[in-house]
């Protein structure tokens, strides 16, 4: 993919995400748009580095993570710091369609939304794999992950074809060797590590949504 976001011949380090996740919190527990759209640029990055069956799943990534940098590096960045400061900056200035989608169909919470509900998948995800046996099925759990997340918001077209998808990943062990982190036990206690960051920055981003009444953005 000849992107400037997330370009291709960059590799995916497990460990550098885990970085990206550490830094998302600020002392009193907002999240930084920067760090976030920084860990799922390097998330892309791995998703790339497995073929391109995956292309539509990242193409859809890549563009959420452009709307988003594109608000950052703006007239009105300065807003845009945390997830917190991006809310009530474009609630209060009438920036998002909250119903259906008007005259704001690219607003920084309904793009951040998409992306937060794939941190979701991604934390069950992990959290499977973090706990799979040698003969764990990799596509088993990555579905099993998606239909109790990101599945309930998307139509059935995406569904069969995330699921077509999903059977085309490498089993668990050449999917443990790619995310660059060592022995398989090394990546399983990275894992450890770095899931309670991902749920961290989860779950203050969905209670944010909530008390908003935001967790339905058009
Ligand atoms: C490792 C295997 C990767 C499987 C990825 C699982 C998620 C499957 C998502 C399928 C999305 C299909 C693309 C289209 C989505 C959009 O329709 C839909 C709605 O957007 P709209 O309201 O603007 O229309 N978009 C979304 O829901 C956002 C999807 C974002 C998916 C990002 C997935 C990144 C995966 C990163 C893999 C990392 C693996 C773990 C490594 C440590």
């Amino acid at each position: 993919m000849a992107d400037s976001v997330v370009a291709e011949d960059q590799k995916f380090s497990l460990k550098e995400v885990l970085d990206t996740f550490k830094l998302c919190l600020t002392e009193n527990k907002e999240v930084y748009l920067e760090h976030y759209v920084a860990g799922w640029r390097g998330l892309v990055k791995f998703l790339n580095s497995l073929g391109s069956v995956f292309g539509f799943i990242s193409k859809d990534a890549v563009n959420k993570i452009k709307i988003l940098v594109g608000y950052l590096e703006g007239d009105n960045g300065s807003q845009y710091v945390t997830i917190q400061s991006m809310m009530k900056y474009e609630l209060d200035s009438g920036l998002v369609d909250l119903t259906k989608r008007g005259n704001h169909p690219e607003s920084g919470c309904r793009t951040l939304l998409r992306l937060h509900r794939a941190l979701r998948w991604l934390e069950l995800f992990l959290e499977r794999l973090r706990t799979s046996s040698e003969d764990g099925k990799t596509s088993v759990m990555c579905a099993d992950a998606y239909n109790e997340s990101l599945a309930q918001h998307h139509p059935w077209v995406i569904r069969k074809a995330a699921g077509m998808a999903f059977c085309m990943l490498p089993g668990r062990l050449a999917f443990l060797e790619v995310m660059n982190v060592g022995t398989p036990e090394q990546v399983v206690a990275m894992l450890g590590e770095a899931l309670p960051l991902i749920s961290e920055v989860y779950q203050i981003t969905e209670e944010l949504y909530a008390q908003n009444n935001m967790l339905d953005l058009p």
